[in-house]
């Protein structure tokens, strides 16, 4: 039997659609890992050193804000790379990564092949997707001006949440690789919380979760 995939959720509710989608296949576990990438990255290391873990495969699962342009309520985001956004300093010059201050890196490359795949399954069902950057912040953008510092400091910048970087880093330092997917509820931008479209993200997150087992079968 192949090795098992881990599926690491901030809430209830995206399990359940991360679930749904499954439709029974008990090669893959799904687990709630709680808001924000510490709760994210102690869950995720938990889960690796288990008694009886053995996972080839760490997926990232949830919804997400989309960057304008680039990706749209409704449509998901497959990560490139896992980017903590926020992890840095602030200087007279602006803001600096962890990266440029000498401390690691800020950054996490998702499994190439295996985002490729997926991204191929779900375009060619016609689940509109895009594979890019996915930033992990702390804080949820709430103003215009930060999207736009955000789209520039990352560029290419897809998506936005808040747990990705923490399951990734955790992931690497077991040697496990590693993928984030996102379905888009809202845009990046002013915070407009009447707007989330998050029955429509997590319809989006189920239909996509439909195409895990066998595109990521290893
Ligand atoms: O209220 C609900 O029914 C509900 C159902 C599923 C998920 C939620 C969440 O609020 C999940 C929080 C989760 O969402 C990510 N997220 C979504 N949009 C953004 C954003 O614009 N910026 C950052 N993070 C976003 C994030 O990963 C949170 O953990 C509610």
């Amino acid at each position: 039997m192949s090795r098992k995939i881990l599926v690491l959720t901030a809430v209830e509710a995206e399990k359940d659609a991360v679930v749904r989608g499954l439709r029974g296949n008990s090669n893959v576990e799904v687990t709630v890992a709680g808001v924000g990438p510490a709760a994210a990255a102690a869950s995720t290391a938990l889960a690796l050193a288990g008694k009886d873990a053995d996972y080839g495969l760490v997926v990232s699962a949830g919804i997400a804000g989309g960057f304008a342009n680039v990706a749209p309520i409704g449509s998901i985001v497959v990560a490139s790379e896992s980017v903590a956004a926020d992890l840095g300093a602030e200087t007279p010059e602006g803001f600096a990564g962890v990266d440029k201050l000498g401390f690691g890196t800020n950054r996490v490359g998702a499994d190439a092949a295996l985002a490729s795949r997926l991204t191929n399954s779900l375009r060619s069902s016609g689940i509109p997707t895009h594979c890019g950057p996915v930033l992990t912040l702390s804080t949820v953008t709430g103003t215009a001006e930060t999207a736009e510092l955000l789209a520039a400091r990352v560029p290419g910048a897809a998506a936005e949440a808040m747990e990705g970087y923490g399951v990734a880093e955790a992931a690497s330092r077991f040697g496990i690789p590693f993928m984030e997917i996102r379905a888009i509820s809202n845009a990046v931008g002013p915070r407009d919380r009447a707007a989330w479209r998050i029955g429509e993200a997590l319809a989006a997150l189920e239909s996509a979760s439909t195409h895990l087992e066998e595109v990521l079968s290893l």
